[in-house]
């Protein structure tokens, strides 16, 4: 049943009882008290104003000033940003540098003041078919898990940021969004596993900004040239970052929150103007933080929520020393005193184990299986031989240029292992009359984004590309991702496949397979079982004989050695089963042992019979990893 947001208002105001006791029972501010960093203890902080409830969107345009330039003091109706504006907070935040600005309007055009009920019945089909959704399994563990909710209008995240949902025509929020948005604005830290394309970036960017707004912040300090981020976003890619930030600014618009990125490769003078003007969410990767944290031109020490996205990525053996070093030794408030969300669509249960050193007390969410495929895309192995695939791929891109019938060429993504693979390929597929771009680690940043505009503007419909493109990127209208050289981690073929098929549309993704992808022939069977696929009888042989020989993959003992679906909540198994020496049913060849047994600051990596093949970039393969 479809519903509009003025409908899930209307009902809300009808039934006002039922609807309040659902806001009553999701508290509406953190529960912890806000970090007040020690030299600032004993001064006065501005008292929190009540929070009125949520009214809905207004269908005039005098509610909150939209498109009437700056705001001031006074002039909103939304708490959030009258505490944000006068709140005695210096230092960091945006007024207090080089004068308030206009907000440049993110969505090019001022619809939300057409009429609210006509914008959404224009819409309602845009966005997300949550139909897909409807039979999606969810799980939480951990204690007193905060009820999930059904509409945005359940939640009171602030006016201003209910319009710019509303302007990103959002009707109601994606499974992942219903059950994290309560939990992380109850103040919970919490680990969320939850199928590519299903609407994570908006499930953490909304509870830090709705945060943000409410205040109860302590004034950051004044007179210096560091800045004082009140919420760090970190990405493993540097295009991932500038779509978080890209992301992150829409959702913030006219807000008062104030937005920057910061990643390597792009000039860093430029990054610093940008923070000098004021940052309240900074979003970062990992190299580039470290060095402006070196400079001592931001301080971590006002942190009051972490976001990894990508969290398995971000901490597995290439930046884990660079991630802890960035959450545990340079100023940044210790769990309890900041609120932690991680994200992915795969959790590794080593991962989970080493992401359990930044969380306190948290939930963990698992929207569908842990690392599993979306049955919205239709997924097809191919046995090709290395001398065909070129060929094969041909084939595979005329016949999708006969489908063509819609005007528009469909985009395909053609995922390869290595750099010089990735040039190579785009070179002849140019030559051979196919319009191809290629984005890798050996581009420049100003050749990358090039590329992926190229590509998403359709004026080359073919991207190739290695694992630097494999995760979060949100570009609409692939319509088919070529695993032209198969990766080596299930996890990284799960999330390269996840470039199609996402908010609900269907995708098609094509592997080429062949012996020397065996390690992946039985994780890439259980997977696609898993996701209703039909599986080639030849890669079930190779599955059973992958199986006995012992394949490798990063999951270890096969995809689902935990039993089947094995993917839950690592803390169930290291209560249970920990004993010592990795003692885990998961055991990554022992190299990790129990949670409590182990000493992780001891840095990580493959231990003896650990998949190390497997597991990281090895020689001649790409990095995902950017700075
Ligand atoms: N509630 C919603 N209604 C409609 N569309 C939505 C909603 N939430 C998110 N979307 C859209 O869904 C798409 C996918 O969202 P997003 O990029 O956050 O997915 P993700 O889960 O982070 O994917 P990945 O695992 O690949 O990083 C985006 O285009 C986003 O704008």
């Amino acid at each position: 049943m479809k519903s509009s947001w003025a409908d899930a208002v209307a009902e809300e105001t009808a039934a006002s009882g039922s609807s309040e006791s659902n806001v009553t029972s999701v508290p509406s501010a953190p529960v912890k008290s806000a970090y007040v960093p020690p030299h600032l203890r004993n001064r006065p902080v501005a008292a929190e104003p009540s929070a009125p409830s949520f009214t809905g969107p207004p269908s005039g345009n005098n509610s909150v000033g939209y498109g009437a330039g700056g705001v001031g003091v006074g002039q909103r109706s939304d708490y959030g940003r009258q505490m944000y504006n006068t709140s005695s907070r210096g230092g960091g935040g945006w007024s207090n540098r080089g004068g308030r600005e206009r907000d440049v309007n993110p969505f090019g055009n001022d619809d939300v003041n057409v009429d609210v009920e006509q914008a959404f019945s224009a819409h309602e089909n845009s966005g997300i078919n949550f139909d897909a959704y409807e039979d999606i399994p969810v799980e939480t563990q951990g204690d007193n898990v905060p009820p999930p909710v059904n509409t945005f209008a359940e939640i009171d995240l602030g006016q201003a940021l209910n319009l710019n949902i509303q302007r990103c025509k959002y009707v109601r929020p994606t499974p992942v969004q219903r059950y994290t948005i309560p939990i992380s604005l109850a103040g919970r830290d919490l680990m969320a596993c939850a199928q590519t394309g299903s609407g994570k970036t908006a499930a953490f960017c909304f509870p830090i900004i709705s945060g943000i707004m409410r205040g109860n912040i302590a004034p950051r300090p004044r007179g210096t040239r560091t800045v004082f981020p009140l919420a760090l976003i970190l990405s493993p890619t540097r295009e991932l970052a500038i779509q978080i930030n890209d992301e992150a600014k829409k959702f913030s618009y006219q807000t008062g929150v104030r937005v920057v990125v910061v990643y390597g490769g792009a000039p860093i003078n430029q990054q610093l103007r940008e923070l000098e003007r004021g940052v309240d969410i900074l979003v970062a990767t990992p190299g580039r933080l470290v060095d402006l944290l070196e400079r001592a031109k931001v301080s971590l020490e006002m942190i009051r929520y972490l976001a990894l996205d990508e969290a398995d990525r971000m901490l597995d053996m290439g930046f884990e020393p660079q991630i802890r070093k960035i959450v545990q030794q340079m100023g940044m408030p210790p769990p309890g005193e900041r609120q932690t969300m991680l994200f992915s669509a795969t959790f590794p249960k080593e991962i989970q184990r080493l992401a359990s050193d930044f969380l306190l007390n948290y939930i963990f969410l698992t929207v569908g299986r842990v690392g599993s495929s979306t049955d919205l895309i239709v997924q097809r192995v191919e046995f090709v031989q290395e001398a065909d695939k070129r060929s094969y791929l041909m084939d595979l891109l005329h016949a999708q240029k006969d489908d063509g019938t819609h005007g528009k060429q469909p985009l395909t993504l053609v995922f390869v292992e290595t750099k010089k693979g990735a040039d190579s390929l785009e070179h002849w597929l140019c030559r051979n009359g196919f319009p191809a771009t290629a984005i890798h680690g050996d581009r420049t940043q100003q050749e990358r984004e090039y590329a992926l505009r190229s590509f998403k503007s359709g004026k080359t419909p073919i991207l190739v590309a290695t694992d630097v493109a494999a995760r979060g990127l949100d570009i609409p209208d692939v319509s088919h991702v070529v695993n032209f050289d198969i990766p080596k981690d299930i996890d990284d073929y799960v999330h390269r496949i996840g470039r199609t098929g996402r908010a609900g549309k269907t995708g098609l993704a094509t592997a080429f397979f062949n012996e020397s992808n065996m390690s992946l022939a039985k994780s890439l069977s259980d997977l696609m079982q898993e996701a209703k696929q039909e599986v080639p009888t030849w890669l079930t042989h190779y599955a059973s004989r992958a199986f006995y020989g012992g394949g490798k993959n990063r999951r270890g003992g096969g995809r689902h050695g935990g039993g089947r679906f094995g993917g839950h909540d690592y803390r169930r198994d290291a209560y249970y089963n920990n004993s010592g020496g990795g003692g885990t049913s998961d055991s990554y060849g022992g190299n990790t042992g129990g949670r409590y047994n182990n000493n992780y600051g001891g840095g990580y990596g493959p231990g003896p019979g650990a998949n190390s093949g497997g597991y990281g970039p090895g020689p001649g393969a790409n990095s995902a990893w950017d700075e």
